[in-house]
């Protein structure tokens, strides 16, 4: 009943109803707003500027080759006129583009950049092309920074040549920079200077390869074998010079004769030059050279026999290539198959401006002793093919600033009384003292929340003396929440933590700004608080690998989730990570709606991705459990261990996606209540919650679990057994500390975010980092108002067996891909639910259960455990019989 009444109360206490708006104001408003948006962002609106760029190209075009020709004559129209009569006025020029065209050339030429006023033409083109095929068919910004070097390198250049010509080549740009330039440098240094420009500029855009002949290559002399013989791997791999110069004339023959099909060995003249330092060695392969430490030189590529490139990937036109990007786009996923020992794939399409891509995978292989000088290794080209990027979808996506999240007060260094601190010293002291226990030597550590005192104790004092005093030292300081650490692990020293008078709030922010989570590379960084030193505790969740929180109600649960949550949204891109939200108390978590279409997941079907109801989160649970075998058949289908080894595998377009392959975001389900959730379904919701988080660690499937009443009936053997990082609020009795933490002292905290965490087997206490509702509001906000996928992530589907038990097989009742599953049993005569799983993509519940229905329909045969069932239907006919009884 009060528990009720806490529910219903908290939503309003934490948020402050808005005075409510007028709806006429704001309705205009907006839609004024939405109506200029839609028109900028409509696409005829870009069609139309296109076609505006592409006339005003050709338009300058015709006028400027136009005035090639008629500048002479226009030129003192121009001059002698003003604007305004050029205008309206009534002068006759000859320009083809009249009056307009003979004053834009005019002032393009002559009072600008010359003969490189083209350059505009070409620039207002790329804009109109832009513009009307709708996305960035041309880089604008590139073309930007080549037509500033093009305006001044071709209007100074116009002007150095044609020094004294009437035509304006280089126009007033070029005239003044020539002059300035001659003036400080001579004319002679600005012609190199024009000629170092001109070059760079070609060197830049074409990548020459300047060939110096190389020198000839002496065969090698055949050497004795002796000197080679027993080699390992690591020797193979880290051979020293000596051993390659020693590489035998048969191997350089071998070499060169690979050059027919592009590949060449030169071995360095390791006699002729002693001093060189790493030796390297050339490798050419169709114009292509690659520099490879020479002691790989002894390794002979093999020769991959000419495969077309593949379909997937043609080869691009190096010139147009450049220029015809396709950004909006990310393209086909393009995928390279993981062929462990299929024919090497086919050498990349090379851009000049890279000479260093390909890559090279060194295989070491072995012979017969007796012939040392075969090859120690194969190199083999790889094809670099530009890795998947999950995030394109929502490319434009920005992550959460710390602006959107409040400090708390926290930068302010809360200075505790020295004078509480001695105090609490001595009363330790002599405390300790009336027990006739003396102590060596006495610190102090204050952190955020409580003070550790560690004590030395004299030789001989026995450790369980000290821990039996914890209620006489918390009387003697008369404070709450006193703990005694005897030892403390990995110390030697006893540790007593008394909270401190004046406490201080660890902001959130503090945490997400710190350099520990910024720099952070682990999957899925979470800063929990900080710990009484006064250091900062973020941990992996993927790590621990499920969470298990309890605490009394008012103790800093709900704090601590949005804590958790807040700290993933600020590390994580949508498509990276997704969140399944249950929240039966119904108001804690509702404020990540706003988030729905970045990071929740959902159900298929359903309307709201925060679930809340008891019967639909047994659904998401089975859901989740189907989604974690679905995952756990494609790990192994990839032969990959785990979700980080196969989404490396996909991103490297290893792994098929017409396979059914896909990038695995991780998935983090939360429930808020979860006593709530076992009262009301029991096993039920224990079962699957149990196989979760015995498993879904390897599949990228984490769960944060928390409790107010952490009663054995609650988190039972099975559940604790799989959490073993548990967080322990302020509990109300030693026995629910023990339950959760599997050790008393949860009931000593002091509330208010104070916490355990148990985790790798040590135990921490921690000040919890605070984030307050609004911050994770104006979070979601900002993450909400940003472009979104379509939809939450679904789940896959998830049939209640019960639903559909002891109900006669009726039309409306029968899975609507019924008669499909029967066609694909038929046609197969193979009864196997996991051959329907495979074929339709279902899940197994739903497979099962059409397998059942099949049954009742008489077309397969009973099951019978892990074979396949009899199909009783030999022939598409018979089928379409059956199928038409059942109409
Ligand atoms: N880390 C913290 N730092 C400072 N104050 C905190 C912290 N965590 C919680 N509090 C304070 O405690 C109050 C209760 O916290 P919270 O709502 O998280 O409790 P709860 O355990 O979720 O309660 P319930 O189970 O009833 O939902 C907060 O409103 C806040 O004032």
């Amino acid at each position: 009943m009060s528990k009720n009444k806490l529910k219903n109360e908290k939503p309003e206490s934490k948020k402050p109803k808005a005075p409510t708006p007028n709806p006429d104001v704001l309705k205009k408003d907006k839609e004024a707003e939405v109506k200029v948006k839609e028109l900028v962002k409509d696409e005829r609106t870009h069609k139309v500027m296109g076609v505006f760029f592409l006339l005003l190209s050709v338009y300058c075009f015709i006028a400027f080759t136009s005035y090639l020709f008629t500048w002479e004559d226009d030129q003192d129209k121009v001059f002698r006129y003003t604007t305004r009569e050029l205008l309206i006025g009534d002068v006759k020029v000859d320009n083809l583009l009249g009056r307009l065209g003979a004053y834009v050339s005019h002032n393009f030429f002559y009072n600008g950049v010359g003969i490189a006023a083209y350059l505009f033409c070409y620039f207002f083109f790329i804009i109109g092309v832009n513009f009307i095929v709708g996305r960035r068919v041309f880089r604008v910004w590139r073309n930007v920074k080549y037509m500033i070097f093009g305006l001044l390198f071709i209007s100074m250049a116009m002007a150095f040549v044609t020094n004294g010509a009437d035509f304006p080549w280089g126009g007033a740009l070029g005239n003044a920079l020539d002059k300035w330039t001659s003036g400080f440098i001579g004319k002679t240094g600005t012609a190199l200077l024009l000629l170092v420009a001109g070059f760079s500029w070609l060197i830049w855009k074409f990548n020459f390869d300047f060939k110096w002949p190389e020198k000839k290559v002496k065969p090698p002399k055949p050497v004795p074998v002796a000197p080679v013989a027993p080699v390992t791997p690591a020797v193979a791999s880290t051979a020293v010079p000596t051993p390659v110069a020693a590489t035998p004339a048969p191997e350089t023959a071998k070499g060169n004769a690979l050059k027919g099909d592009g590949g060449v060995v030169v071995i360095p003249p390791h006699e002729e030059d002693p001093e060189e330092e790493i030796p390297m060695t050339l490798i050419e392969k169709d114009d292509e050279v690659t520099v490879i430490p020479a002691a790989h030189a002894a390794y002979v590529p093999p020769v991959a026999p000419p495969v077309p490139p593949p379909v997937a990937a043609p080869a691009p036109e190096e010139e147009e290539e450049e220029e015809l990007e396709e950004e909006e786009d990310p393209g086909p996923l393009l995928y390279v198959e993981d062929v462990e020992e299929e024919l090497p794939p086919p050498p990349p399409p090379k851009k000049k401006n890279q000479p260093e891509e390909v890559a090279f995978e060194i295989k070491e292989t072995f012979k017969d002793e007796e012939d040392e000088v075969e090859e120690l290794a194969t190199v083999r080209p790889v094809v670099p093919v530009d890795p998947y990027d999950p995030s394109l979808d929502l490319r434009d996506y920005r992550y959460p600033g710390l602006d959107l999240l409040e400090n708390h007060n926290a930068d302010k260094v809360v200075v505790q009384d020295t004078g509480e601190l001695e105090k609490n010293k001595n009363q330790i002291i002599d405390t300790l003292k009336n027990y006739d226990i003396s102590i060596q030597k006495i610190s102090a550590t204050v952190g955020p929340t409580v003070t550790l005192y560690e004590i030395v104790p004299a030789a001989g004092v026995r450790i369980s003396r000290i821990k039996n005093l914890e209620d006489d030292i918390a009387l003697s300081l008369s404070a709450l929440g006193i703990r005694i650490i005897a030892p403390i692990p990995g110390k030697g020293t006893i540790g007593i933590e008394v909270p401190n008078v004046k406490k201080s709030i660890v902001s959130l922010k503090a945490l997400l700004a710190s350099e520990k989570f910024q720099n952070s590379t682990m999957d899925l960084p979470i800063a929990i608080g900080k710990k009484i030193d006064n250091e900062n505790f973020i941990a992996d969740l993927a790590k621990m690998p499920h969470l298990l929180m309890a605490g009394a109600t008012g103790q800093g649960k709900s704090v601590g989730i949005n804590t958790l949550l807040v700290s993933l949204l600020y590390k994580k891109h949508p498509s990276q990570l997704k969140f399944v939200l249950v929240d039966p108390k119904k108001v804690e978590l509702s404020l990540y709606k706003l988030i729905e279409k970045h990071f929740l997941a959902k159900l298929p079907g359903e309307e709201d991705a925060i679930i809340t109801d008891t019967k639909k989160v047994i659904h998401t649970l089975n859901a989740l459990c189907i989604e974690m075998d679905l995952r756990y058949d494609l790990l192994k289908e990839a032969g990959t261990r785990n979700i980080r080894e196969y989404n490396g595998k996909f991103t490297q377009r290893r792994l098929n996606p017409q396979k059914g392959h896909r990038y695995l975001p991780f998935i983090v389900l939360v429930v808020d209540e979860f006593a709530d959730l076992i009262m009301t379904a029991g096993k039920e919701v224990e079962m699957p919650i149990a196989r979760l988080a015995q498993l879904a660690r390897a599949v990228g499937i984490h769960l944060i679990i928390a409790t107010q009443r952490p009663s054995v009936n609650i988190i039972t053997g099975t559940i604790k057994a799989n959490f073993p990082a548990r967080v322990a609020f302020k509990v109300s009795s030693k026995i629910d500390s023990r339950t959760i933490l599997d050790i008393g002292g949860a009931e000593q905290l002091i509330g208010q975010g104070d916490m355990l965490v148990s985790f790798n087997g040590e135990l921490v206490r921690l000040q919890c980092a605070f984030v307050d509702t609004p911050e994770v509001e104006s979070v979601a906000e900002f993450i909400g108002n940003q472009k979104g996928y379509p939809d939450a992530f679904l789940l896959p589907e998830y049939v209640d067996d019960k639903d559909t038990d002891g109900k006669e097989l009726s039309l409306a009742d029968r899975d609507p891909l019924f008669e499909e599953a029967a066609q694909v049993i038929v046609q197969t005569q193979q009864g196997s639910t996991s051959l329907l799983q495979r074929r339709m993509k279902l899940g197994y519940n739903r497979a099962g259960r059409l397998m059942d229905q099949l049954e009742s329909a008489g077309i397969v045969g009973p099951n019978m455990g892990s074979k396949a069932r009899d199909v009783l239907v030999k022939t598409d006919s018979e089928l379409q019989e059956i199928l038409n009884d059942l109409l």
